[in-house]
């Protein structure tokens, strides 16, 4: 299934284009690529599509024409179970949308992704455990979700999705709807996680903070990605 022209990058996009509601274009032609340990920012004007374009790069929304690879594979050559399992195995996500189970304990939430791919349910859990443990939840794996803080349920999000070592991270607003300090806090953590796995991360942010602990900030305009100098996002 991997094709024969084997690259280096984790993701890639050749030539993109996708067009919403009756004739609005979002973008066309666009092509990135994301290298293993890297993290890239993606910014923009709210509405510009990026939440989309993230959504496209994890095969959750189909794009118009061009395609996305997850180290070397397309996605779009891939029937609807393969694309789930490479999904599932090879893509951890920090999306609102992905909430945390308020009902399950924190274990529980973070060996979800290991439990979908591996029956062994004991060594999910000690796994769910030393990942919580390296998000700073330590001897917390017993603790209901529901009972959490913001902060500490952004914790469990990025647990959740590194602990099945996925080579790419998507993440929308990772710190949403964090106090700074705790988004500052919270972003090193994972951005520490990211790089010490040799995983490839796309963060879509507004914010300037989590712009500037990327490696590369793209903005994403109506004329296609442009790259950003990074001393610009830190003020
Ligand atoms: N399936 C769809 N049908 C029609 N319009 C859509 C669809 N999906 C997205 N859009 C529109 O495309 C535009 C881009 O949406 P998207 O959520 O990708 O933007 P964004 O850059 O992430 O915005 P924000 O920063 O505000 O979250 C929006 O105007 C949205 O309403």
């Amino acid at each position: 299934m991997r094709d024969r022209f084997v690259t280096m990058h984790a993701i890639e996009t050749l030539g993109l284009a996708k067009t919403v509601g009756r004739d609005r274009r979002l973008f066309h032609d666009l092509s990135m690529a994301v290298a293993p340990g890297e993290l890239v920012a993606i910014t923009g004007d709210s509405g510009v599509g990026k939440s989309t374009l993230l959504n496209i790069l994890a095969g959750l929304d189909d794009a118009d024409a061009g395609e996305v690879r997850i180290e070397g594979i397309a996605l779009a050559g891939l029937a609807e179970a393969p694309r789930t399992r490479l999904r599932r195995e090879r893509i951890g996500f920090v999306f609102q949308a992905f909430h945390i189970l308020p009902y399950l304990t924190l274990e529980q939430n973070v060996a979800l992704p290991l439990a979908l791919i591996s029956p062994d349910a004991a060594a999910a859990r000690d796994q769910a455990r030393a990942m919580l443990g390296e998000v700073g939840l330590p001897d917390r794996g017993r603790d209901y979700a529901r009972d959490l803080s913001g902060g500490e349920l952004q914790r469990v999000a990025i647990a959740r999705a590194l602990v099945h070592r996925p080579a790419v991270i998507l993440a929308d607003e990772p710190t949403g709807n964090l106090d700074p300090d705790t988004a500052t806090r919270i972003l090193d953590l994972f951005a520490r996680a990211v790089r010490s796995r040799d995983a490839a991360a796309v963060i879509v942010t507004h914010s300037v903070a989590t712009a500037a602990v990327a490696d590369r900030v793209l903005r994403l305009t109506a004329h296609g990605l442009v790259e950003q100098p990074l001393v610009a996002v830190d003020g």
